[in-house]
């Protein structure tokens, strides 16, 4: 079984994004270990250990145990999430060192923050959400609870996005603006009226192309 110590942590999720957060929590000090679902076929994901399945996961120590979920698909993530917190896992917040994040905003457990990224000032960003790379969430965003801002997204100010949604790579959303629950923005889209729940919307302006599946 593996020893874990106050500078381990385990990422569930041995995938492409799984590799950022190991190379950022690397870069914040912690040894790295995954756990995956593709294992045993899985081992290694570059040079880092897989080291069983969600279930062998479960089965370890908990006590003072650190673990994050690395999964893109932003309702599989709250549902590991929530299994990790329920067996009493510790799920820390990972900010990259090159991300600026204002002492004015709140930044709930599980959340990554990953490089170049800005969170300005009373933006409250919910639980397991992935702030990705040279996003910006403006000063007073509220962001929901396992949503993902993908690469270079801009959210000005006041903007409010629902629990897992998606924002594309490159999509800009105007200020004041509401995004409900599970929508879908497309990637480089301008977000410039209010989008209901669970829709798919993209183009600039974005219209609603379809419902979710
Ligand atoms: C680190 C990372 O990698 S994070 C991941 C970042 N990835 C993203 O942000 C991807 C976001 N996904 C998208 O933008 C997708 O295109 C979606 C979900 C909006 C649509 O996907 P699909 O339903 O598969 O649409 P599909 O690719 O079949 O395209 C259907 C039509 O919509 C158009 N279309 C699709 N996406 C967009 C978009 N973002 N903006 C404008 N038009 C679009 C296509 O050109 C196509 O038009 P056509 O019928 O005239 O040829």
């Amino acid at each position: 079984m593996m020893e874990t110590n106050d500078q381990s942590l385990i990422i569930f999720g041995a995938s492409g994004h799984g590799k950022v957060v190991a190379d950022l929590a690397e870069q914040l000090g912690y040894v790295v270990n995954f756990y995956d679902d593709a294992y045993p076929q899985k081992t290694q994901l570059e040079h880092w250990p897989v080291l069983g399945t969600f279930d062998d996961l479960l089965k370890l120590n908990t006590h003072n145990t650190k673990a994050v979920v690395a999964i893109g698909n932003n309702a599989i993530r709250e549902l590991k999430t929530k299994q990790l917190q329920a067996h009493g896992f510790t799920l820390p917040t990972l900010v990259h060192p090159s991300a600026v994040v204002s002492t004015y905003a709140e930044l709930s457990t599980g959340t990554v923050v990953l490089a170049n990224a800005v969170v300005n000032a009373f933006a409250l960003i919910g639980r397991g959400c992935i702030i990705n790379s040279s996003s910006i969430v403006e000063h007073d965003c509220f962001i929901g609870n396992f949503a993902h801002i993908c690469p270079t997204s801009a959210l000005a100010g006041g903007v409010k996005i629902g629990d897992r949604c998606w924002l594309g790579i490159g999509s800009q959303v105007r200020q004041l603006i509401n995004i409900g629950n599970d929508t879908l923005v497309g990637a480089g889209s301008t977000v410039v009226k209010s989008l209901p729940s669970n829709v798919v919307a993209y183009g600039s302006p974005a219209v609603v192309v379809r419902g979710q599946d």
